[in-house]
């Protein structure tokens, strides 16, 4: 099918998507769009569904029902290895780097579906972006502090040049100058063009650097709009912000 070419398209048109686990019901009907160039981030409590939904968009997990087009062409049951060729890169929770390899295999492992000339831009570009990788270039992946994993699988996640980012919780775990660090990276990816779908525990520092926003409850949108308007917003408040 070949692509269809509209800038009022969105990059990312996700509708009435149902997810089961066996005869759990994880998503219940999740529809979100994703135009390029803009971070939108996922929001809710555990168990609200937002991996479930990530992981489906990846491929990794089947929907029973509903549509996934990228790019104007449909996704759905395209399975994960293969998403990376449609241009979508998922930097998963708990990072789930390549812990035996070093820092530079990891970055080439991300560029499997690249030609291999392109490999070496890929790296410099990489580093030049995340230069505390490149003074750690021979390094064993599982040696590095969480904060440099957490680099390291966005990193990796970047080389295959993603027309679509996916991060799943990347702040989980780690100490807060090290939150503070990976969403001022988040923020310089959205400056230069990268488009984010960002799924996030952490609202207050999710919604201050998207554009838009869902919030999830049990597998549904409960609610969405303008993330600097949902920061306001009472119930986000409440629920999500301890305010
Ligand atoms: N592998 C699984 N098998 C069975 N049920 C699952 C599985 N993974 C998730 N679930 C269930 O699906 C629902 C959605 O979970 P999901 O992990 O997507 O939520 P989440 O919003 O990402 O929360 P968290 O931040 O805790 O990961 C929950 O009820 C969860 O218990």
């Amino acid at each position: 099918m070949s692509e269809i070419k509209n800038q009022d398209l969105p990059l990312l048109k996700v509708k009435d998507l149902h997810v089961y686990y066996g005869a759990i019901h994880a998503v219940k009907g999740i529809s979100l769009e994703v135009h390029e160039g803009e971070i939108v981030t996922l929001i809710g409590a555990n168990g609200a569904g937002k991996s479930t939904t990530l992981n489906t968009i990846a491929g990794l997990l089947k929907p029973r029902q509903g549509s996934i087009v990228l790019g104007g062409v449909p996704v759905d049951g395209t399975g994960a290895s293969k998403m990376v060729f449609k241009g979508l890169s998922l930097c998963p929770e708990g990072r789930r780097i390549f812990q035996h390899m070093t820092v530079r295999e990891n970055l080439e492992m991300g560029a499997y579906s690249r030609p291999n000339e392109e490999i070496e831009s890929s790296l410099e570009d990489v580093f030049r972006r995340f230069p505390r990788l490149k003074e750690r270039e021979k390094q064993i992946g599982g040696t590095l502090s969480g904060g440099e994993q957490q680099m390291l699988a966005m990193a990796r996640a970047l080389m295959s040049k993603p027309k679509l980012m996916m991060l799943d919780e990347p702040s989980m775990g780690l100490a807060p100058i090290l939150v503070d660090q990976i969403f001022d990276i988040i923020q310089e990816l959205h400056e230069s063009g990268v488009t984010i779908l960002l799924v996030e525990q952490n609202a207050q520092m999710a919604l201050s650097v998207a554009d838009r926003a869902y919030v999830l409850e049990t597998g549904r949108i409960a609610m969405s709009g303008d993330a600097s308007e949902l920061l306001q917003n009472d119930d986000v408040q409440k629920a999500y912000l301890g305010n």
